[in-house]
């Protein structure tokens, strides 16, 4: 692990009107792992996450991201550090009028000028690398079975080669047996590309299949860091209900813990 976090964020606070969401909040994620977030709906997941990749302006605190204080860069310097990330949104929308190739080829475009044989090439390799045949490439969104989907906006995310992965709940609406596949590769892809991944999750199997570490967000702050074995010994209300509850029990027996 390097010496610096790739993410690293102090005393945040985030508010919408007279609703405090976070509130001292701290977290780092190190080089290389995947870390998974989870809390209760409405801890404020998404809105860290958005705040982590500057879509949201913290109230107070210090965000840094490979190195640069996130909310504190000029236009160039904000689109330097945006490619070395990708994002799978939440309703991570394809554009439904483009093809799965365009749409992996949107953020190509966005920072390269390149022949069109190349930004074809390099479709058609990432439409491989995130397991989906080659005939998807030319498909729209809405010929593609809700897997394929996801898998294309992964596909997209990763059109940059980034360094950073944020998924947020990749495996939401997903049947297991395909959630589980999305997982495997999201575990495959980050060895083999080195990639450090944000996975905002309320899915049990994949924190016990993928996650080197949990975030438990509760109370407005990052309550604990920790792999799943440590945190269950965690006497919190929240903590003790999600983890050992009965589907906290099923998903871990699953994984062998
Ligand atoms: N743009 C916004 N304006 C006002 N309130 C917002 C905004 N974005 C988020 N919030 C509020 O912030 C809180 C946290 O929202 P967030 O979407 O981050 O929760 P979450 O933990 O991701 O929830 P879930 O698990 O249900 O997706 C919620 O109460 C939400 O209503």
């Amino acid at each position: 692990m390097s010496e610096e976090p790739i993410i690293s964020v102090r005393g945040l606070r985030n508010q919408f009107g007279e609703q405090v969401v976070h509130e001292d909040l701290d977290l780092d994620v190190h080089a290389g792992e995947i870390i998974g977030v989870v809390g209760g709906s409405g801890t404020g997941k998404s809105v860290l996450m958005r705040a982590i990749i500057g879509l949201q302006q913290p109230a107070a605190g210090e965000i840094r991201v490979l190195g640069r204080t996130v909310h504190a860069l000029d236009a160039m310097e904000s689109a330097d550090l945006t490619r070395q990330w990708g994002v799978l949104f939440q309703n991570g929308a394809l554009f439904s009028t483009l093809t799965v190739a365009e749409n992996i080829q949107v953020p190509l475009r966005e920072y390269f000028r390149l022949p069109e044989t190349l930004m074809d090439e390099i479709a058609s390799f990432k439409v491989a690398m995130v397991g989906l045949p080659t005939d998807a490439g030319p498909k729209y969104p809405s010929q593609l079975s809700g897997g394929m989907v996801k898998r294309a906006a992964l596909a997209r995310a990763l059109a940059l080669d980034p360094r950073l992965l944020f998924l947020d709940e990749p495996t939401a609406g997903l049947d297991p047996i395909s959630a589980a596949a999305f997982d495997t590769l999201i575990r495959t892809l980050a060895d083999a590309m080195g990639l450090t991944v944000f996975l905002i999750t309320h899915d049990l199997d994949t924190l016990h299949a993928i996650c080197d570490r949990v975030a438990v967000l509760a109370d407005r702050k990052v309550l604990a860091v920790a792999p799943i074995a440590e945190l269950v010994k965690l006497d919190h209300p929240w903590v003790q209900d999600y983890f050992s509850g009965p589907r906290g029990r099923a998903a871990g027996a699953g994984h062998g813990k």
